[in-house]
């Protein structure tokens, strides 16, 4: 089932589109990683998905009704942006406040899990404007899984964070997934982590989705590769089908040829040479994670 559906949605600030006939697919269950480069649109997706924003065309569905509805928005948790913290406050208070404003029978307890539940147990007395970047994203966290939301959307978790911050934030949004069952939707630049923890992915471009994708579908674009360069690759081309065929192979724009599927360089070297055809280049190439939704993305980004 779809947790997340949009479908065409579109958000205009005065003349400028910012979300343009944006469509998007969450499951049930899913971590999914939402990735775009600076400005592509992604906090007002995220916004139109919590019902904090109304969208200027197009539709949101979440929980298969308006995210607007009490009976979708009391599913849903937010964390966009900045924790909306109070400094003055200790973590317990920001924590009660909340609480008590959700109406939930044993406030008290909620809090005391929530707190356990991001390691914050030792710090509930402290203000939060003495915490640090890590411990005030954990205590946004919690202010986020107070009422026991089954849709998490995250918008940036990881912002700001040192690698130890941000592994502390991806283990706990796998482990509310795995131990608690909740659908997370969650953007990030720190495409490392993301890879470690998503299961589904969506790119988005100028507003754009430019391709929604499974964990496995990256992984199989992100596979080993031989590329090579032959003087005539159309020939080149149909001896390795032949040779090769049951490799998968991609003839490039510009005449170079990639193998998928474990090739190996010396025999496809020798299988062309055998017919007279001359090699240019051949080398074996890995794309990692962030190569490969950098293109997506436009060259312009920057994590
Ligand atoms: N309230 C607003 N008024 C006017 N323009 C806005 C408003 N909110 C967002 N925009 C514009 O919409 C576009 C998308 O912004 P958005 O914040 O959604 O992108 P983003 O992908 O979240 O970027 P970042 O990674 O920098 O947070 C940007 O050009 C931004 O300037």
């Amino acid at each position: 089932m779809n947790v997340v559906e949009a479908c065409g949605l579109t958000k205009t600030f005065g003349g400028k589109t910012a979300v343009d006939h944006f469509d998007m697919h969450v499951d049930q269950g899913d971590i999914y990683g939402f990735v775009g480069r600076n400005g592509a649109g992604k906090t007002t997706v995220m916004r139109m998905l919590a019902g904090l924003a109304a969208p200027t065309g197009g539709e949101a569905h979440v929980f298969g009704t308006s995210p607007r509805e009490a009976g979708a928005s009391r599913r849903i948790g937010v964390l966009i942006e900045q924790p909306g913290l109070y400094g003055s406050m200790t973590a317990v208070d920001n924590l009660m406040m909340k609480a008590l404003a959700l109406g939930l029978v044993d406030p008290k307890a909620a809090v005391q899990d929530l707190l356990a539940f991001v390691g914050l147990e030792g710090a509930g007395s402290k203000k939060a404007k003495t915490f640090s970047m890590g411990m005030k994203q954990r205590l946004g966290l919690a202010l986020a899984l107070l009422g026991e939301p089954d849709l998490l959307l995250l918008d940036e978790p990881l912002n700001g964070l040192d690698p130890e911050g941000a592994r502390e934030i991806r283990q706990l949004i796998v482990r509310l997934n795995e131990e608690r069952g909740v659908t997370v939707v969650v953007s990030s630049h720190v495409l490392e982590q993301l890879g470690k923890m998503a299961t589904r992915y969506g790119v988005i471009r100028e507003g754009r989705m430019v391709r929604e994708l499974t964990a496995a579908e990256v992984d199989q674009e992100c596979s080993d590769f031989l590329q090579l360069e032959a003087a005539n690759p159309t020939l080149a081309l149909a001896v390795l089908q032949e040779r090769f065929g049951a490799l998968n192979l991609q003839a490039l724009p510009d005449g170079a040829i990639r193998i998928y599927g474990g090739a190996d360089a010396g025999e496809v070297g020798s299988a062309l040479n055998e017919q007279g055809i001359a090699v240019s280049a051949l080398f074996t190439h890995r794309r990692d994670l962030e190569e490969f939704f950098v293109e997506m993305m436009g060259a312009e980004y920057r994590g």
